[in-house]
């Protein structure tokens, strides 16, 4: 029986280990990350970002976030490069945000939390698909990206706009021609680390990849994430915010920077 999981008081971030016993492994995400105690790793290539918008699919509310969707069957959205052997298929992104904007990302900087965090989620060529490789320690590449309130951002209005035809948990419509580099901030300097899924089933299979520099975000832009339902059409709504698990314990894992 799959244990169900989510972001309130009895089925939370605290709960999860009792379904989820990793919860408790040695490699979990997401971490605090601290400039100054991160090892500038000069081996470390530049990141190579190669998406097609072409194979953007489409847009789910899957009751934990929205995710837009990407045909996997080539190596037409691939990552390379980074810390990263080998190439990794675009699958996915989603993000994370908070009921206010004092808190949602699920990194942090310094014990500094953003507003909203982007994860766009690959996966490692070497294994047949998706969920093959999210059961390999180097099966994913997650690049993560902060979100910090500033001006409107017109690169995502296009992706919040689409969020009024899924506003409850299990609507999904198309989403085409669509590219995520759009999402992405100017600098790709990153700093890298080992760790796992941020949601059940908690899986420590990612190289994660978490740029220096945010995206900008508006309030207004804000609210409309904070629009989105838990709920499925027909149970009392429920508003899908704090959708972010907080930082886990690094547990002797070193973090590397790919700038000085
Ligand atoms: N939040 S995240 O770590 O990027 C992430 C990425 C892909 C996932 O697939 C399942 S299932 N849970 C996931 C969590
Ligand atoms: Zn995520």
């Amino acid at each position: 029986m799959s244990h169900a999981w989510g972001y309130g008081p009895n089925d939370g971030p605290e709960n999860w280990a009792e379904g989820f016993p990793i919860a408790n492994g040695p490699r979990q995400s997401p971490i605090d990350i601290v400039p100054t105690q991160a090892q500038h790793d000069p081996s470390l290539k530049g990141l190579k970002l190669k998406y097609d918008p072409a194979t953007a699919k489409g847009i789910l509310n899957n009751g934990h976030s929205f995710q837009v969707d990407f045909t996997d069957d080539d190596n037409s959205s691939t990552l390379a490069g980074g810390p990263v052997t080998g190439v990794y298929r675009l699958r996915q992104f989603h993000f994370h945000w908070g009921s206010s904007d004092d808190k949602g990302s699920e990194h942090t900087i310094a014990g500094t939390k953003f507003p909203c965090e982007l994860h766009l989620v690959h996966w490692n060529t070497k294994y047949p698909n998706f969920g093959e490789a999210a059961s390999k320690p180097d099966g994913l590449a997650v690049v993560g990206v902060f979100l910090k309130i500033g001006a409107a951002n017109p690169r995502l209005q296009k992706v919040l706009d689409a969020l009024d035809d899924i506003k409850s948990k299990g609507r999904q419509t198309t989403f085409a021609n669509f590219d995520p580099k759009t999402l992405l901030p100017t600098s790709l300097d990153f700093w890298t680390y080992e760790g796992s899924l941020t949601t059940p089933p908690l899986l420590e299979s990612v190289m994660w990849i978490v740029l220096k520099e945010p995206i900008s975000v508006s309030p207004a832009q804000m609210g409309k994430f904070r629009s989105l339902l838990f709920t499925p059409e027909g149970e009392s709504p429920c508003c899908m915010v704090d959708n972010f698990r907080p930082p886990q314990p690094l547990k002797g894992r070193k973090v590397r920077a790919s700038f000085k």
